[in-house]
């Protein structure tokens, strides 16, 4: 069939089994092909073919909800409605998002991007249709891996005691990234195995309601027996004990299995939780036999060998030069705890736990929990070292605030991906985390210039001990420079001119040095001496630099690629207003605004945050001061 005249799945419900199961096949080929060129989630999607099939077929989507948790896995839901013919620009600038997205599909009925959020969503929705005295489903669809997530279960405990028509859609394929985690993770694994459930209830019911009630006391005993019953039977108790009526497991790739329980699950009343057992990966083997993450999210690959095509740059990755610092450090530093929120191999972290088993934490996706944990561990003179995305750690605000700086204890941040992340886009951009972390009393933030200065910030994290300190660093591979043999740790606070300069100064860090320093370059050859002082200390200013550099009345440019409001460059001006200083600032950052999903370069065009902007903001900062200069000559 031609997958790109699909307009709407309506057309589902006419399909037969075979139908079905031929669509789901040329489904698989049509992601395989795409996805070789794109890159993308295929492992996810891969698993959930027949699933959004079944999904799509048996409800009405958009009046009936269908919320795909962290959402990763919709290609197959964005194909159903409409959207097969944009897959050549999945990921890519102002082409298809990888996750839902309200303004590409009436379809897509919720956001997500970031675990756990779907169950929540689904409780809202549910009240304002029982609100409303509408009757639509509302049908969350959620992973093993997300439902480790604080929120899920903060919302099963709510829907459950609230018994809202809800229909949770439980996609199980004992996957998070990695492996899954944690004793829900187990327990999940004693229902796989347990079989139905479903069928022997009710037709012990049938046959329970067929005993004469003799006094009433065959059928309380009937009842007792049922119940008990229940608690060897019911694979799904621990749902049960929410409140749900629990199916399952279900072959989340037979389609009968599937569209049976589906069906049903509408006809029960309350909050239902439908488990259904897939595999990540299935299809194609590449994937499905793969050990570590069944294809999770890949790049460009070779179809027939599965052989990924690596991208030219060979220096290392930013997340390895860290975990190569951390297993260097953990032999000589007993303190050392490394703890991550299901982002073991993201973070590089597979080989400091094969070394290092006992020191490395995954806490499944648990952000907020890996934070506490961490400031636990600091209260007792370990060093944990907490390894995570700058996107994710947005959910540890208040454990942060509450928990970590408050008490002032001494737990490392290695805040990956911070900067922009490029194809995950909006909900990935690592470019908030200076904006939460700099007002924080206590805080130390700092970002490497290089791979080198990487590995020296991590020694000076693990060795720093008068409170939090976090170095920030960005997705993909460093500049590939030389690495110094021995470990040194920076002192605090303390910055580094990287060019002289009189005219002028670029206060910058991290991934806009380099456009900082050709804009000098290019100003230089024009007669004008632009300073660049590589600001890695975000957090304690170099005050000796800021006075010197005030005082002579120099004009200040900032460039950073993080949020303006309330980032450095914030800082800056504070500075300046806090010692009554009045030079010209110019700030050059992220704007007020999300940024979408693309190549970072096309994205730091967007913004104009490059070298031809620097160049043009240097010379409009000088424009000005040389005027003021005149006017006070004058
Ligand atoms: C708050 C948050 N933390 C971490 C991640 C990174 N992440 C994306 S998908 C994923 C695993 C999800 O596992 P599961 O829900 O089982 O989905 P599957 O990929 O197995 O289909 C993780 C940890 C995220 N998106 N959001
Ligand atoms: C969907 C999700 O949140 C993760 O898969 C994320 O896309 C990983 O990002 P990296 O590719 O930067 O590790
Ligand atoms: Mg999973």
């Amino acid at each position: 069939m031609d997958l790109t005249r699909i307009k709407n799945p309506t057309f589902l419900k006419q399909l037969n089994t075979e139908e079905l199961e031929l669509l789901a096949g040329e489904i698989r080929q049509f992601l395989i092909e795409k996805l070789s060129v794109t890159g993308g989630h295929l492992g996810a999607n891969l698993g959930v073919v027949e699933l959004t099939l079944a999904l799509h077929k048996q409800f009405n989507s958009p009046e009936d909800k269908l919320i795909f948790d962290v959402g990763h896995q919709s290609y197959i839901h964005k194909m159903l409605t409409g959207r097969t013919e944009q897959f050549d620009t999945l990921r890519q600038y102002k082409g298809l998002c990888g996750f839902p997205k309200m303004t590409e599909s009436e379809h897509d009925v919720w956001e997500t991007g970031h675990s756990s959020t779907s169950l929540s969503a689904a409780m809202g929705m549910a009240i304002a249709r029982d609100m409303k005295q509408a009757n639509n489903y509302v049908v969350p669809i959620i992973g093993d891996g997300a439902l480790t997530g604080g929120m899920a279960l903060e919302a099963l405990n709510h829907i459950g005691h609230e018994k809202k028509n809800i229909t949770v859609i439980l996609n199980d394929n004992e996957m998070s990234i990695a492996g899954n985690v944690g004793a829900l993770h187990n327990a999940l694994g004693r229902m796989r195995s347990a079989g139905k459930y479903n069928r022997v209830k009710d037709e012990l019911e049938i046959l329970l309601k067929r005993i004469p009630a003799v006094g009433g006391m065959i059928a309380q005993t009937a009842e007792r027996v049922k119940d008990s019953m229940k608690y060897f039977m019911v694979p799904g108790m621990l749902f049960e004990e929410f409140g749900f009526t629990y199916f399952g497991p279900v072959d989340g790739h037979d389609f009968k299995d599937l569209e049976e329980n589906i069906a049903y699950a509408k006809k029960t009343q309350g909050p239902v939780l439908v488990h259904v057992i897939t595999q990540k990966g299935k299809g194609y083997y590449p994937a499905e036999s793969d050990k570590k993450d069944k294809w999770h999210g890949v790049g460009p690959y070779k179809i027939d060998s599965g052989e990924k095509i690596k991208p030219a740059n060979s220096a290392p990755a930013w997340s390895q030069v860290v975990s190569d610092t951390l297993e260097n450090i953990a032999g000589k530093d007993e303190r050392l705890a490394v703890i991550t929120p299901a982002m073991i191999l993201g973070s590089k972290l597979d080989k400091f736990q094969e070394k290092y088993p006992d020191r490395l934490f995954d806490v499944g996706i648990a952000e907020q929990h890996a934070t506490t944990l961490s400031a636990g561990l600091a209260t007792q003179g370990m060093k944990p070292f907490l390894a995570i995305y700058s996107t994710f750690l947005q959910r540890a605000y208040d454990q942060l605030v509450h928990d970590v700086c408050r008490q002032n204890l001494n737990v490392a941040f290695g805040i990956d991906r911070a900067g922009l992340v490029g194809a995950d886009g909006e909900t990935h951009q690592g470019v908030f985390d200076i904006a939460f972390l700099r007002h924080l009393p206590n805080m130390v933030i700092m970002m490497p210039k290089d791979e080198n200065e990487c590995q020296h910030m991590v020694n000076t994290a693990i060795s720093y001990n008068e409170g939090p300190i976090a170095v920030r660093f960005p997705r993909g591979n460093g500049l590939g420079v030389e690495m110094d043999q021995e470990l040194k740790t920076l002192p605090i606070g303390q910055w580094e001119v990287l060019k002289q300069g009189t005219d002028a100064v670029i206060l910058t860090f991290g991934t806009t040095i380099a456009m900082s320093l050709a804009a000098s370059e290019f100003m230089q050859k024009q007669g004008v001496q632009v300073e660049v002082i590589n600001a890695r200390f975000i957090k304690p200013l170099d005050e000796q630099i800021l006075h010197d550099r005030m005082r002579k009345n120099i004009p200040i440019l900032t460039v950073e690629e993080a949020v303006l409001k309330g980032g450095f460059g914030s800082a800056i001006l504070e500075f300046a207003e806090e010692n009554n200083y009045h030079p010209q600032i110019k700030r050059m950052g992220i704007p007020d605004r999300y940024i979408e999903h693309g190549n970072v370069k096309e994205l730091l065009e967007e913004i104009d945050l490059t070298k031809e902007q620097i160049v043009v903001e240097l010379k409009k900062l000088l424009a000005v001061s040389n005027d003021k200069q005149k006017r006070h000559d004058e």
